[in-house]
């Protein structure tokens, strides 16, 4: 998906991926992965998502990745606070106590010179394309320093797409992608079954949400 696709998802309200509430996977096992207070967490490819309010509520600081002006103006106008913006070589940065949003290509990440402790992906490796996930595990694995630990939810359904996102990405994609970096875990997966309209309507035989652990090597 290039970032036209994106901005225009953006610009037409076309979000279905942006959930109302936290994501239950987060709340479950966030608190296992024994993430010390204060560290900033690295959040690829954030939207607007509300799950960056419950991290900040556990004593986190934020560090998220968006392409888009508009989701990230609709994160803090949402949250009734007004942003410090400071441009770049390749980011706008977008500010409040807590956040730290930079509005640009993740792709870019690595010329701000940052590295993280922890990290959380929900709807981003799936978000991407097959071809360019590895270089995405890759620029995970040389942002996050040895011992960090991510939190990683996917989608497992059948059959696949390979058109647009949401793509499909079970447990053995996810351990090639980041198995030589990483040390990964699977901590649980919740069967969505009549519940998904895809299921319902018999366009998929079944659409779970896999949650992962990864600790970086
Ligand atoms: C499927 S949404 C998930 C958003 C968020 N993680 C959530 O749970 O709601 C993917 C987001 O990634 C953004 N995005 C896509 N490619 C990107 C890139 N290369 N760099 C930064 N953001 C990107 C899109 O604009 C979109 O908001």
């Amino acid at each position: 998906m290039d970032a036209h696709f994106w901005h225009q998802r953006w610009q037409s309200s076309r979000i279905g991926f942006h959930q109302q509430r936290v994501n239950e996977h987060l709340s479950r096992f966030w608190r296992q992965l024994g993430v010390a207070e204060r560290t900033e967490v690295l959040v690829p490819l954030c939207g607007k998502s509300r799950d960056m309010h419950w991290l900040v509520e556990q004593g986190h600081n934020i560090a998220g990745f968006e392409l888009s002006p508009l989701a990230i103006r609709d994160f803090f106008s949402e949250a009734g606070v007004i942003p410090q913006r400071q441009e770049l070589e390749h980011y706008c940065r977008w500010q409040a106590p807590g956040f730290s949003l930079y509005e640009g290509d993740f792709f870019q990440a690595d010329t701000l010179g940052l590295r993280f402790d922890a990290a959380y992906d929900r709807a981003a490796l799936i978000a991407l394309p097959a071809p360019v996930r590895p270089g995405y595990a890759r620029l995970l694995a040389r942002l996050l320093n040895p011992g960090a630990t991510m939190l990683l939810v996917t989608l497992d359904y059948a059959p696949i797409q390979h058109e647009s996102p949401p793509f499909s990405v079970n447990e053995a994609e996810v351990k090639r992608l980041f198995g030589a970096d990483f040390e990964v875990v699977f901590l649980g997966g919740i069967e969505e079954g009549s519940a998904n309209p895809r299921v319902a309507s018999g366009e998929c035989e079944f659409f779970n949400e896999l949650c992962f652990s990864l600790r970086r090597r």
